[in-house]
């Protein structure tokens, strides 16, 4: 029996939650926008095959590849255990770009840790499973950061509580808001996106950022779509990146010339982010961004909807 994990992309710091807030994303027409992974089977030595639209991207040797991480990281947890897990036959369905800032690398170690835990009749919980793939999305990006492997696995907007009994918590969400997404076709990565941030923050910038999460969190709370949207302001990452992201103002202004809520930076971009209430003006900032955004042919755009499912697993016998 062989198990396979859809793990969807998902959308870092949402604007004005720096590493503690991220939310996954469905396609509205049913598109597929995320890694799967299936453990086929058990074998002498463990091999991983590399499918989809971005495999051509992917390291050449299946050892340097993400997923490789996850068996291992996932073998040692087992043992600890007691449990011996032997070397099993992979396959990766690369379907999101990497350096994209859509969660690519979250989305494949998501992907992997869930197929890996199906198959072995899920020995791991929830929680334990969170961990692990925070630990592996450390690995790459410099800094455990969970904004993209919670929504990805559990779904949702998610907001990091790190806390000794738990990871994070799912917000409430507006049903009716389109989440345009747009990816550029260039790379970023994820620790070259931190580097160029400050170390340290000043007071005003401090506050800000304060004010805006608790503000947003309790407007998400009471239904105020308006509060929402005004908190959706990024004061750490977006000023500093943004000089990065060819026609990013243009892009906004755009966007709110089209009554968007809020543009940003999906994670550390370049792909980019536009919420808004009318589906027609989602259509046509999205073929916006297709038309002034997309600088080649790896790039794309959609308009989506939170996922609200996270990761699917499902076993084929
Ligand atoms: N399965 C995998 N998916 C994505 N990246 C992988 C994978 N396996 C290995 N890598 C390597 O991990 C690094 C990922 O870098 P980075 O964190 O910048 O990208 P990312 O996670 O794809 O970004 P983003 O979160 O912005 O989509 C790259 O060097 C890439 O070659
Ligand atoms: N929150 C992190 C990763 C987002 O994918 C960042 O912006 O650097």
């Amino acid at each position: 029996m062989s198990v396979t994990a859809y793990a969807p992309a998902s959308t870092g710091n949402v604007s004005l939650g720096f590493d503690i807030l991220g939310l996954a994303l469905k396609p509205i027409d049913g598109s597929l926008l995320g890694d799967r992974v299936t453990v086929v089977q058990e074998q002498e030595s463990f091999s991983l095959t590399n499918a989809g639209r971005f495999a051509h991207k992917l390291p050449t040797d299946a050892t340097q590849n993400i997923v490789y991480d996850c068996f291992l990281g996932f073998k040692d947890a087992l043992a600890d255990l007691g449990i011996d897990v032997r070397p099993v036959e992979m396959v990766l369905e690369k379907n999101l770009p990497i350096g994209s800032g859509l969660g690519s690398s979250a989305s494949s170690i998501v992907a992997a840790l869930a197929a890996l835990n199906g198959f072995y009749g899920n020995p791991l919980n929830q929680e334990q499973l969170l961990r692990l793939m925070g630990k592996l999305e450390g690995q790459i990006s410099g800094s455990i950061h969970y904004d993209n492997v919670a929504p990805c696995y559990l779904g949702g907007l998610q907001l990091m509580v790190e806390s000794d009994e738990q990871i994070s918590l799912s917000l409430p969400v507006f049903d009716d808001w389109y989440w345009v997404i747009c990816y550029s076709g260039a790379s970023v990565s994820t620790a070259a996106a931190r580097d160029i941030l400050p170390k340290e923050y000043d007071r005003a910038t401090t506050i800000n950022f304060g004010r805006q999460l608790a503000v947003f969190v309790d407007a998400l709370h009471r239904k105020d779509k308006v509060l929402a949207a005004q908190m959706m302001q990024d004061v750490i990452a977006e000023p500093y990146r943004k000089s990065l992201l060819q026609n990013f103002d243009a892009g906004r202004a755009f966007a709110q010339e089209q009554g968007a809520l809020a543009f940003g930076i999906s994670g550390s971009g370049p792909t980019v982010f536009a919420a808004v209430e009318s589906l027609d003006a989602a259509e046509e900032i999205k073929q916006w961004l297709v038309d002034n955004y997309i600088q080649n042919e790896d790039g794309f755009a959609h308009v989506c909807q939170v996922d609200g499912q996270g990761t699917q697993v499902s076993e084929d016998v």
